[in-house]
């Protein structure tokens, strides 16, 4: 009988099947796993691109944290409507900035869809000066307001890039294609109370916007003579009367007045380093046509018409609050002076080549007018009882009075307010009929308005 050798061969057969199953099994564990890894690692990258590359069409002012990567996008490809960087866009922006004078400026304008912005640009425009301007049109207040003064602007053609202050390689781009003699620097987080709901697009606009565009500004070639808005609100609880510049401004009573005394101490610091001429100009309470809904004297009037009540403030003493309202023709009378004054910058490449202009100036009405007298003014030319209710200033930030010392912008450029109060106010009254087309006895007195006035 044969020895029976089928035995060993079966269990060794049977011990390489095991085997076989076992790597069989060890293989089609170890895929699964990898897969199950590969599928995670999918997943997690498509969430951190989801998150961190919003789409184009995101607002940027929304997600103040995903700015920079939202911006290079928009750089690299669209801004509004128009291709950046392409022959058409190009064009516009040359077009827009050369100036129409004999050693005419071409000047950036910074917030000229706002409302100093869009005045300052039309009267540079209106001399011959190019102009080229810069908006992010964000929603602060109603931005169809600021396409309108963009409509306006066009008109004039001045062309508006949409951009935002934060992007730089738009600002380099904007520098790349126009080498700006000036920059009037208007773009700005305003408004006083709004900081206490906000501060972080104060930091944004006035402090890392400000900072930049003096980066960029800094390392072109020629650099620009940069005129900036600072703010009557830098004097904070100064006690002194008038405002003049040698007062303390280190009090500020707002996170807006002290972003904007931030601005003039960033402003000191790029003059030194590196070179660059450097105007603040410190604007009062500026009203007047076209101006900002978020103010009290347009928001007065709107809610005046409606007949829906009004609060204005009195000190903690309960005195008046008082404001040195400035109108707007004055007030870019200001600007276009501190730009024609304003010297060269001297440094070149980054680098300073010897001390340059620093100034700041109040652009003020040198008559600080109260509140309820601001009121009474508009009950009048509105023809309506205004419902009021006085109350005590809330701590929010607002100072009780404030007034402006000009000697020295007069001096250096012959600054000097003509309106007062109530024909400036006249004149927005006019202007805001007319743009609402409210139907009352004032539209029909003003048909023949001018919309540029
Ligand atoms: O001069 C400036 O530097 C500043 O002027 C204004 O700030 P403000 O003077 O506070 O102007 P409004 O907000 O229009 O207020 C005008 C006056 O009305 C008062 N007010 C405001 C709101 C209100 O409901 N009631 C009221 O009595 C304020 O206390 C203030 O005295 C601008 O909003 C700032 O952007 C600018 O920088």
């Amino acid at each position: 009988m044969p020895t029976d050798t089928s035995k060993p061969m079966k269990l060794e057969r049977y011990n390489s099947y095991i085997r076989k199953v076992h790597s069989t099994k060890l293989l089609n564990a170890s895929s699964k796993f990898l897969f199950r890894v590969t599928l995670l690692i999918a997943l997690v990258l498509i969430l951190f691109f989801t998150i961190n590359y919003p789409p184009l069409s995101d607002n940027t002012h929304s997600a103040p944290h995903h700015h920079h990567r939202h911006s290079f996008l928009s750089t690299s490809l669209f801004s509004g409507s128009s291709l950046v960087g392409g022959a058409a866009w190009e064009k516009q922006v040359r077009h827009s900035s050369t100036p129409r004078r004999v050693n005419g400026f071409s000047v950036l304008v910074t917030g000229a869809a706002g409302f100093i912005g869009s005045h300052c640009s039309l009267a540079l425009k209106k001399r011959g000066d190019g102009v080229l301007g810069l908006d992010n049109f964000n929603d602060y207040y109603d931005p169809s307001l600021k396409r309108a003064r963009q409509n306006l602007l066009s008109k004039h053609q001045i062309f508006i890039v949409e951009g935002d202050l934060n992007d730089g390689p738009l600002l380099t781009k904007l520098f790349d294609v126009v080498p700006f003699t000036h920059v009037l620097h208007l773009a700005a987080q305003a408004g006083v109370r709004y900081a206490m709901q906000n501060p972080q697009s104060y930091v944004k606009s006035n402090i890392a916007g400000f900072v930049n565009l003096l980066e960029v500004a800094k390392a072109v070639n020629p650099q620009p003579a940069i005129v900036w808005a600072s703010s009557s609100s830098v004097y904070g609880l100064n006690t002194e009367n008038p405002f003049s510049e040698r007062d303390r401004t280190d009090r500020p009573a707002s996170l807006y007045a002290a972003t904007k005394k931030a601005g003039e101490e960033i402003a000191h610091t790029y003059n030194h380093i590196y070179g660059l001429s450097l105007t603040g100009l410190r604007f009062f309470t500026v009203y007047g046509p076209w101006g900002r809904p978020d103010m009290a004297y347009f928001f007065f009037t709107k809610d005046i018409l409606q007949g829906k009540p009004i609060d204005i403030y009195r000190t903690q003493d309960q005195k008046a609050v008082a404001r040195d309202f400035t109108y707007i023709d004055d007030v870019v009378k200001g600007c276009l002076g501190a730009l024609d004054t304003a010297e060269k910058s001297t440094g070149s490449g980054g680098k300073k080549k010897g001390p340059a202009q620093l100034r700041v100036y109040n652009l003020g009405n040198t008559s600080p007018v109260p509140v309820g007298r601001l009121v009474s003014i508009l009950e009048g030319l509105l023809n309506t009882k205004a419902k009021k209710h006085v109350i005590t200033l809330p701590r929010n930030g607002d100072v009780p009075y404030t007034h402006a010392n000009v000697t020295l912008a007069y001096k250096d450029f012959g600054y000097k307010p003509t309106t007062d109060l109530a024909s400036g106010l006249r004149k927005f009254v006019k202007w805001y009929v007319n743009y609402f087309g409210i139907e009352s006895k004032h539209s029909k007195e003003t048909q023949h308005f001018d919309e540029s006035s």
